[in-house]
């Protein structure tokens, strides 16, 4: 692994028309860490984890998967890059159509030769990390909403990445399945030592339950790193007012 860790993200510059999303963003995701994106909405959280998984290109900047530089590969370089990160997407993506056990091994189907038995021994497993029992034979719209996250997190994790994403995971979710969903994040942290994973979000409660490092983003540039702790102790009235979700101090609060 090169001294950049798993992700690197230099200078980072974004703009879509008038819109200058990212303006210089520099992020290094600590290695074998749980750390947050969060920021207000419309901040660039997204943008950043598109970035990270190739699906947009910098105006301007570097991009380091694994100590590769990949801001200007191909397709190719990045669909192999891609194999080495888990990404677990707001509504866990699943395909309705196809039961658990071809949804979980659908990646390992596509990119490995593994054997059918291989391949069940394989999803068992993955669901037992993920807190499920055998449900291979169900389908996905005979599943809860914390059991579709669980079956896209086994997904996310069947070509066993270096790198865990997670978009948003708590979005809409009433306080009791995001509090489900936050300890599968942490259990599955913990589980699979040596993972690197970064969440995307504006949930502050999931922030401070399980955070363990924090990028706030703000005007297109990484405004606060560090860890809950300093978060919460800043002094900065910016990080203030995004911690108490207050109507008063320099972030604009727009009217609705
Ligand atoms: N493909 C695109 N084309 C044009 N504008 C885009 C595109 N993707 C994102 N944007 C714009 O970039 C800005 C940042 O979007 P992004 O989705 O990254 O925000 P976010 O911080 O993730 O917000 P939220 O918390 O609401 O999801 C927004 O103004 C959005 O409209």
């Amino acid at each position: 692994m090169s001294e950049k860790g798993l992700v690197s993200l230099i200078n980072l510059r974004k703009t879509f028309g008038k819109n200058k999303v990212l303006r210089g963003l520099d992020l290094n995701v600590p290695n074998k860490k749980l750390s947050f994106i969060i920021g207000r909405s419309g901040e660039g959280k997204s943008v950043t984890l598109k970035h990270i998984i190739g699906i947009l290109k910098p105006d301007e900047g570097e991009v380091w998967i694994n100590g590769v530089p990949m801001h200007n590969a191909d397709e190719r370089a990045w669909e192999k890059i891609r194999q080495q990160i888990g990404t677990l997407f707001q509504d866990g993506a699943l395909f309705d159509s196809l039961n658990v056990f071809d949804n979980i091994s659908f990646p390992i189907q596509n990119h490995t030769k593994m054997s059918l038995s291989k391949m069940k021994e394989e999803v068992k497993n993955l669901l037992s990390i993920v807190g499920l029992p055998s449900i291979e034979e169900k389908f996905p719209p005979e599943l809860s909403i914390g059991e579709r996250k669980r079956v896209g997190l086994a997904r996310a994790l069947a070509l066993k990445p270096k790198l865990l994403l997670y978009d948003e995971p708590t979005t809409s979710m009433d306080p009791l399945v995001a509090d489900l969903i936050d300890n599968l994040i942490l259990n599955t942290q913990q589980k699979l030592e040596g993972m690197t994973s970064v969440v995307i979000s504006h949930d502050i409660t999931s922030v401070m339950n399980i955070a363990e490092y924090i990028f706030f983003l703000h005007e297109g540039k990484v405004y606060f790193e560090g860890t809950p702790e300093a978060f919460c102790s800043s002094k900065d009235e910016l990080v203030k007012q995004f911690l108490t979700g207050g109507r008063n101090g320099p972030l604009a609060v727009p009217i609705v």
